[in-house]
């Protein structure tokens, strides 16, 4: 039995098709344990912006006031999160919509309350929960909002919220769900990078925004029994020629 970790991004949620979650339902009917973390900036920034609550982003991350996150623990949480648990039950699982606050799944600390407000890096992962919901055969759908030790709520950033759990749970498969089929440079899709490459293309600027967090979240993940990392379009067909694999230098020496 094998434990994957789909992160599903806010860019791509809208569009996913049925065939999507039918195939997550599929994986599960045979045996393996699935686990869904998601994001939903693109619907945070819609009900910010009906609200008039102003919100702006820096190096990747959402400023997140009181006001704002009140908002960001209403949209992923009591919206996107609900609306998973209802795409797989259609498609044929039972699945459970939680954050990172319940079960004390994600515990985090601000990172710097000057510069973001309440955003949190996580620290620990409780992974009781997980296997609570896993055992029973209900596919865990997890919203990246965190608590700090004195239960303060913290906006977590939803790529590097997957890859502390993929890490926690020593999944076999971390595939990075998004609206773009993978890492692009120079107009072409790579079909894999090496770790050193991927750190000398984010400082070179080729990986930008919100692409990022999803190759530093997969650099982070990288161990000896996750040894590559997947992101791929959630739109697009999925085989083994899918994304961009992302891997470490050894790994790929001795495979
Ligand atoms: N080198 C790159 N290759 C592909 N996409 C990139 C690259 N650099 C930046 N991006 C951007 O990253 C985006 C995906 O990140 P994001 O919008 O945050 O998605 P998600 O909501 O799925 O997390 C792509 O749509 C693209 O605009
Ligand atoms: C701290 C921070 O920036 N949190 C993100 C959480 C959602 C997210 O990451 O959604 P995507 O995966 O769709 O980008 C935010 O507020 O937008």
């Amino acid at each position: 039995m094998s434990t994957s970790v789909l992160k599903i991004g806010g860019s791509t949620l809208e569009k996913l098709s049925d065939t999507f979650y039918q195939g997550i339902v599929n994986r599960v009917e045979k045996g393996d344990n699935v686990i869904i973390v998601h994001g939903g900036g693109p619907a945070i920034n819609h009900q910010l912006e009906a609200l008039a609550i102003k919100s702006e982003f820096c190096e990747g991350l959402r400023k997140t006031t009181t006001d704002v996150l009140t908002i960001v623990e209403q949209v992923l949480s009591g919206q996107t999160n609900k609306e998973i648990v209802r795409k797989l039950k259609l498609a044929g699982a039972e699945a459970v919509g939680i954050s990172g606050c319940d079960g004390s799944t994600l515990i985090a600390k601000e990172i710097d309350v000057h510069k973001w407000g309440y955003v949190g890096n996580v620290t620990t992962v409780s992974t009781k929960l997980l296997d609570l919901l896993l055992t029973n055969q209900m596919i865990p759908v997890v919203a990246p909002v965190a608590m700090n030790q004195l239960g303060q709520p913290l906006n977590v950033n939803a790529d590097a919220a997957a890859s502390a759990i993929a890490a926690a749970v020593s999944a076999e498969e971390f595939v990075f769900v998004t609206d773009v089929d993978g890492v692009f440079h120079n107009g072409k899709k790579l079909d894999q990078i090496y770790s050193k490459q991927a750190e000398q293309l984010i400082a070179d600027g080729v990986i930008s925004g919100g692409m990022i967090p999803k190759v530093k979240g997969a650099l982070a993940s990288l161990t000896s029994s996750l040894n590559k990392v997947r992101i791929v379009n959630g739109n697009a067909p999925y085989d083994e020629r899918s994304g961009t694999i992302i891997m470490t230098q050894v790994k790929a020496i001795i495979s």
